[in-house]
């Protein structure tokens, strides 16, 4: 008699495999490579930025007590004692009714207190001598980029976690960091298991299609920020699934095998995972699709059953795997993102289980728009290449309609989320 699955919400789900969550070890890289890995300390300012007053302008540091009386009728004139261009600190102090010449990012020399733009002065030489003459007056701080202003010492700048950017490469390279610390990416077994399964080089053949699953998910491991390591597609075997599995564990920190999940006759992790004596957290989840995703753990590593249908493999990753991942990089927001959108489209029939459509967000009228795209069924491919978000309509008695306001989660979006999703799912 087959033993009957109890779908656990998806909520619960995503706790369950949050309780054996753990964080990664750091790593110091080169700030060359440090795109789109994770820092693992905060960035904290250990200067204020800019270090020193500095000129925003090209022109002529001045004194602006001196320009006080200064009109179109009755120009003031300064005599230029020095120029500076950036990277220069000049040796003199401005006296009364000096200036000295400035370009833009040099430290403003002592004594001055403003900066005149080139444009409002005039030059003038007088037997040997420059002079700067003005038509208005400055007053004290006018056109000087304050040290400090920028950031001051010890701001907590980026939190650690963060997934880096080229702007925040800009902060790293401003205060010293030639080597970066971020965690250490975790490596993610990969897995693909269906007789059925051609390599991606191979020409179709009866009954046969090729494996996308393994490409998509080693893709969606990267994309999470994670190390993918493919160990292979294998025909369903029992025995030569079990061996693979078993012999992966040691060289990876978490194992995604995609098929072989549900009751089929050849269906074989449920019993991969009995053999191994792993601690099934659960088989079956009340989403769609991936309702038949698995989840086990085997002394603290957790083993990701994903399911061999496409949407359903890619919506198990983002819910389940996406998470774990992050978490692992010291993200403290490692779910996706949710956010409020306008349905497109009529969902009348009521779903017991919550539906994951993959959907696309327009942005028009000051509105979030999201249309489903592709077939709403957990076979299909073509839909994944177009989603940019996962429509989630929660399982009840009622469907859905167009205009109705429903939650949203972003797939690509960095800034993520605390919690798996709304209070008002389950
Ligand atoms: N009697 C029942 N049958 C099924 C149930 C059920 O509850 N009772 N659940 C269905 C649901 S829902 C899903 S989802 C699938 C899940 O099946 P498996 O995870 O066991 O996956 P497979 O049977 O191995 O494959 C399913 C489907 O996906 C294709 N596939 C598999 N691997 C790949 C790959 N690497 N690349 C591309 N496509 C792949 C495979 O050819 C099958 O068409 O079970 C339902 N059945
Ligand atoms: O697990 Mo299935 O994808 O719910 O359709
Ligand atoms: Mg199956």
């Amino acid at each position: 008699m087959l033993e009957k699955r109890k779908p656990l919400p998806v909520k619960l789900a995503i706790e369950e495999v949050m309780k054996y969550s753990t964080i990664g070890e750091c790593e110091k890289i080169s700030i060359h490579d440090s795109i789109d890995r994770f820092l693992a300390e905060d960035l904290v300012a250990d200067h204020p930025v800019p270090p020193f007053d500095r000129s925003p302008y090209d022109g002529f540091a001045i004194r602006s007590k001196d320009t006080k009386l200064a009109s179109a009728e009755n120009p003031v004139e300064l005599e230029v004692i020095d120029e500076i261009g950036a990277g220069s600190v000049s040796e003199h102090s401005l006296s009364e009714n000096q200036a000295v010449r400035i370009m833009t990012g040099a430290q403003m020399p002592s004594g001055s207190d403003a900066v005149v733009m080139l444009e409002l002065s005039k030059v003038i030489n007088k037997s040997g001598t420059t002079y700067m003459t003005l038509k208005r007056s400055f007053k004290e701080g006018d056109n000087v980029s304050f040290r400090g202003e920028d950031t001051q010492e010890g701001s907590v700048l980026v939190k650690k976690g963060t997934k880096i950017t080229p702007g925040i490469i800009a902060l790293l390279a401003t205060f010293g960091y030639e080597l970066v610390t971020v965690s250490k990416k975790p490596k993610v077994g990969i897995i693909a298991t269906g007789s059925e399964l051609l390599d991606v080089g191979e020409q179709l053949a009866p009954g046969k299609i090729r494996n996308s699953n393994s490409y998509m998910v080693e893709a969606q491991v990267k994309r999470s920020g994670a190390e993918p390591l493919y160990l292979g597609k294998l025909p369903d075997d029992l025995e030569s699934c079990f061996q693979a599995v078993k012999h992966s564990l040691d060289k990876v920190d978490y194992l995604i095998t995609t098929g072989g999940v549900s009751v089929g006759d050849f269906d074989y992790l449920p019993e991969i995972y009995k053999k191994l004596g792993a601690n099934v957290l659960f088989n079956k989840i009340a989403m769609r699709p991936g309702s038949v995703t698995t989840v086990a753990e085997i002394d603290g590593k957790l083993l990701f059953g994903l399911s061999g249908n496409p949407s359903a493999c890619y919506v198990g990753f983002e819910l389940l795997v996406r998470p774990i991942v992050r978490h692992f990089l010291r993200s403290k927001r490692p779910h996706l993102q949710m956010v409020k959108a306008e349905l497109e489209k009529d969902f009348l029939k009521p779903n017991p289980f919550t539906r994951f459509v993959r959907g696309k967000l327009e942005f028009s009228d000051g509105k979030v728009k999201a249309s489903p795209v592709g077939l709403d069924k957990s076979n299909v491919v073509t839909s994944l290449a177009e989603a940019d978000s996962l429509i989630t309509l929660p399982g009840g008695t009622r469907g859905y309609q167009a205009g109705d306001k429903v939650d949203v989660l972003l797939i690509d979006d960095q800034t993520g989320s605390d919690k798996p999703w709304a209070e008002s799912f389950k």
